[in-house]
């Protein structure tokens, strides 16, 4: 796989366009609402909650793409990360593990509908991944991420998150396209991620083999009259760590499109595995011919899938987890 990222239809998968419709005009209600009522649930150490303008740095060198990311972070020190999100964790028989603010909580079910379609999903890619890593039958076969995957089996680190760019007020500040930026270079912490876009707020950008930026289409060419755009599905590090790096987790950024003055909602579902599996290569013959210089975490299995997150997370958040009553 070239570039860790692909493209899926989501209506055969429950996710028709008015849950879709829903579920963006739902985020973009509790965006518009008062800065006080979301900071009431700003973000915690456990990864949910508001997260406001600035109060996460994306491109701290915490990336395992190291060498990449050194030049990166040379170019993005200053980067800023405009945007706001809202993390909700695992739902547990409809309802979220945590508070949540009034508009959010009268649609707690529906987004928990909505984090139960993007599991299956994910759970029908990881058996699709499988099939194709040729997964020892003996081992799990289709079935090895399933169990891992599965909430029963205990908390993960998992997360549907809703996220919010507005729009750069123009001379609002001074603008530098090559510092000011929507979020940060960075490769998704966990298995899988899917992202669920706007038809005209694009922006997403991917960085190639040849550390080049190329921007994420939002309708892939034949999907144009779909009714919304096609799920964007990411792999994640862990995924790249269980496959020697046979499967990429690619590094991405979102920018301010070009003379485009739009604001920018997207979801992402973040699939996690529970807390205590163990990160080691999988089982599989393609896995074991694979030669990487990241198989120094997927080789000896001492890390487990919240020993990872827990490094990553506080990389991204450390210093920075108070709510600013002034800041949105
Ligand atoms: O908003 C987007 O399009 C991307 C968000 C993203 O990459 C992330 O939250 O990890
Ligand atoms: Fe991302």
């Amino acid at each position: 796989m070239k570039w860790g990222f692909v493209f899926i239809r989501g209506e055969a998968l429950g996710f028709s366009p008015q849950v879709i419709e829903d579920t963006f005009d739902l985020a973009c209600n509790f965006f518009r609402s008062p800065v006080a009522e979301k900071n009431k649930c700003h973000i915690s150490p456990n990864n949910m909650g508001y997260s406001s303008m600035r109060s996460e740095i994306l491109d701290q060198g915490n990336q395992k793409v190291s060498t990449v990311l050194s030049y990166l972070c040379e170019a993005c020190s200053l980067a800023i990360n405009q945007r706001r999100a809202f993390n909700i964790g695992e739902f547990m028989d409809g309802q979220a593990q945590q508070p949540l603010p009034e508009i959010l909580k009268a649609r707690e079910s529906d987004l928990g509908h909505f984090a139960g379609l993007c599991h299956n999903l994910c759970i029908q890619l990881l058996r699709r991944f499988a099939l194709g890593l040729k997964i020892r039958d003996e081992e799990g076969g289709k079935e090895w991420f399933t169990p891992r995957h599965d909430p029963s089996r205990g908390h993960s680190g998992t997360i549907l998150r809703l996220l919010y760019y507005p729009a750069l007020a123009a001379g609002a500040f001074d603008y530098d396209a090559a510092s000011d930026i929507r979020a940060g270079a960075h490769s998704d912490y966990g298995s899988l991620t899917l992202l669920f876009q706007r038809p005209s707020q694009s922006g997403l950008e991917i960085m190639t083999q040849e550390e080049l930026w190329a921007p994420v289409p939002i309708f892939p060419p034949g999907t144009e009259s779909d009714p919304f755009p096609p799920i964007l599905v990411n792999v994640g590090d862990l995924l790249s760590y269980w496959t020697n790096g046979l499967l990429k987790s690619t590094v991405h950024r979102v920018v301010f499109p070009e003379g485009n003055g739009e604001d920018r909602f997207s979801i992402a579902y973040f699939c996690h595995p529970v807390d205590d599996v163990p990160l080691v290569a999988i089982p599989s013959d393609l896995v074991a011919s694979q030669t990487t210089k990241d198989d120094s975490v997927g080789a000896n299995g001492r890390l487990t899938a919240a020993g990872h997150l827990e490094s990553r997370l506080a990389a991204t958040y450390g210093w920075r987890t108070q709510a600013d009553p002034a800041r949105d």
